[in-house]
């Protein structure tokens, strides 16, 4: 082979691809989104292949419990941005790439098609799926090669969403049982949260083993208020573990968790601006309510019925004291002692209904009966750091193809385990798109308007019916809001400022023919405000694919989308993943 010169860092990538296609693939500009378990072996792996132009965006901050596996993060990092941080450690191992960090969702309208447009290839190392469709959409919409990858436990897997190949939302997908952090340690919204929230963290945190005080204990010169906040909480905790015995132990927990923790929680009001804050329950209040509660059911009433708040209070005072008294005995023989959940063990599961119940009440969730808990209580993978970096190099590699237009080379890639495989990774060509996907299959448009003048009669005339010729009932939504259908057609005149339709959006236009199903259409117009445009621009492929028939649930299901990600906006978070034992982490 002819030599070129090259940085030590990179040569063995470019010695098994050959200098041309090394060059020409590094060149290419990168987005990464998500900072996370897997985005940071990614990124690692990417500026030591030698890509040197990336931008990468995350929501989150360092987390504690991140630190055994993010490597890019160290203890004094913790409540720094993801994205901030991830920048500055992977340029220790490539101090010549151009990296780009932005501390922010992926949902910000900002993120446009045309900011999507500026990349090469989209790589995708979330947690969560209402994030993973918005990318995939706007690859779609963009034009844009995207990898995603996905990792639990042992297994993973990398696939590669090119236009001629199925896209993110061609596949059905199960549901999901994991959920993102924050959702469980401030923003619960389903019983599950809850669920999760008791049996794994405050169970944990009062009768498991104590905390990691080494990744406690160390403080960053520029954050060391930050890190005394942690301290603090660590400690307040440890003294009221300290007080197990005490025949306040109900009362100091509870306070702690259901009034002083919620009200600090209260004082971050960004976190509730669009959602409901949750109420701090009153010890004293339930304490005297108590006294005057009937007995509590019994036998299979006692675990099929819906407890009210005060018998969970009741429940509450009493599990807690067998179970301090138990680690407290268990201790007294081994100082190493330490107990975990066991939805068999009576006790500890009616701990965590209640626990779960008291919450979900402040939150405005459902309460659960003592049996579903149980049923629910289930099965938290833990997150391995090999399967993430396995994962992660996978993805460079499928880069590499994408990057030199070798597409027929690429590969869905699956890391499997056990079961009769003798191989640990198997590839598959990456199937056809679904016909009937609403992502894929739908049409992207650029619209550009001058939002004060053109109105929502403008789109459904000029746009749709003449320029379009699209033929059907016409149904408009934006961010959830439907704005426009047969049977309501108030809007017309309204302009697009006027229906807060302003630039950054996207509308979704679903166009239904009963008579003809190849007019069917799912149509999105990303819009453009630029003053003093008459009377539009449009800008995309004006052939748009049919939306098969079959597909009215489809077209719900586009819209209950909508819905939900407007909902979580900017949250990231859904039905996605989930844990929080300090050792464990999933996507
Ligand atoms: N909408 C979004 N925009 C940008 N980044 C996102 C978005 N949703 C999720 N992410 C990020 O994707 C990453 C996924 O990585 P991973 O699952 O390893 O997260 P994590 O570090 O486990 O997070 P957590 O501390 O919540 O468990 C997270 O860092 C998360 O902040
Ligand atoms: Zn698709």
């Amino acid at each position: 082979m002819t030599s070129f010169p090259l940085p030590d860092r990179n040569r063995d990538a470019a010695l098994a691809l050959g200098p041309d296609k090394w060059r020409s693939a590094v060149a290419k500009k990168l987005l990464m989104v998500g900072a996370g378990g897997i985005g940071c072996e990614l990124l690692k792996d990417l500026v030591m292949a030698g890509f040197a132009d990336i931008e990468i965006i995350d929501l989150d901050t360092i987390d504690v419990s991140n630190l055994n596996r993010q490597f890019l993060f160290q203890k004094q990092h913790v409540k720094k941005s993801k994205a901030h941080v991830a920048k500055e450690s992977a340029l220790r191992f490539n101090p010549n790439v151009n990296i780009v960090s932005h501390h922010n969702s992926i949902f910000e309208d900002q993120y446009d098609v045309a900011w999507f447009k500026s990349f090469d290839l989209v790589l995708n190392a979330l947690d969560n799926i209402p994030a993973r469709r918005h990318v995939n959409m706007m690859c779609r919409a963009a034009n844009r090669p995207l990898i995603e990858s996905g990792t639990a436990g042992y297994l993973g897997q990398v696939s590669v969403h090119l236009k001629h190949t199925q896209c993110f939302d061609c596949e059905p997908k199960p549901t999901p049982k994991t959920f993102p952090v924050c959702t469980i340690r401030s923003t619960p919204s389903t019983p599950i949260h809850c669920i999760v929230w008791s049996k794994s963290y405050l169970f944990n945190l009062l009768f498991g083993k104590d905390e990691d005080e080494s990744a406690m204990s160390s403080s960053a010169d520029d954050d060391a208020q930050e890190i005394a906040d942690l301290k603090r909480e660590a400690e307040e905790l440890r003294n009221i573990k300290n007080n197990s015995q005490s025949p306040d132990f109900a009362k100091l927990v509870f306070e702690k968790i259901f009034t002083r923790d919620i009200e600090r929680l209260l004082t971050m009001s960004e976190m509730w601006s669009s959602r409901e804050p949750p109420k701090p329950l009153d010890f004293k209040k339930l304490h005297s309510e108590m006294k005057k509660m009937k007995p509590l059911p019994t036998g299979v009433d006692r675990n099929m019925k819906v407890w009210s708040l005060v018998e969970n209070f009741h429940v509450f005072t009493e599990s807690i004291k067998p179970l301090a008294q138990r680690l407290n005995e268990g201790q007294a023989k081994d100082s190493e002692f330490s107990m975990s959940f066991d939805k068999d063990d009576d006790e500890a599961l009616d701990f965590v209904t209640a626990v779960t119940n008291l919450r979900a009440h402040m939150y405005g969730i459902e309460l659960q009966s003592r049996f579903k808990v149980k049923e629910m209580a289930g099965n938290i993978i833990p997150a391995i750091s090999t399967t993430n970096a396995i994962i992660a190099g996978l993805m460079v590699l499928q880069a590499f193809k994408i990057l030199n237009n070798q597409y027929d080379d690429c590969k869905n890639t699956f890391l499997v385990h056990g079961g009769q495989r003798t191989q640990l990774i198997c590839g598959e060509v990456p199937p056809a798109p679904a016909k009937e996907c609403g992502t894929c299959q739908a049409g992207y448009f650029t619209l550009t308007v001058d939002t004060a003048q053109f109105t929502l009669s403008d789109l459904v005339d000029s746009v749709l019916t003449k320029d379009l010729g699209v033929d059907g009932e016409i149904t408009i939504n934006e961010s959830g809001r439907m704005i426009y259908d047969p049977d309501f057609d108030d809007n017309g005149p309204e302009t697009f400022e006027n229906l807060k339709i302003t630039d950054g959006k996207r509308i979704l236009v679903l166009v239904d023919n009963d008579e003809d199903e190849s007019k069917n259409h799912s149509i999105n117009f990303f819009v453009i405000h630029k003053a003093g445009v008459t009377p539009y621009e449009l800008d995309g492929d004006k052939k748009i694919p049919p939306r098969h028939k079959a597909k009215a649930p489809e077209a719900k299901r586009l819209l209950d989308d909508e819905v939900e990600v407007s909902n979580k906006k900017s949250k990231g978070d859904g039905e996605t993943v989930e844990v929080l034992d300090d050792d464990v982490i999933i996507l």
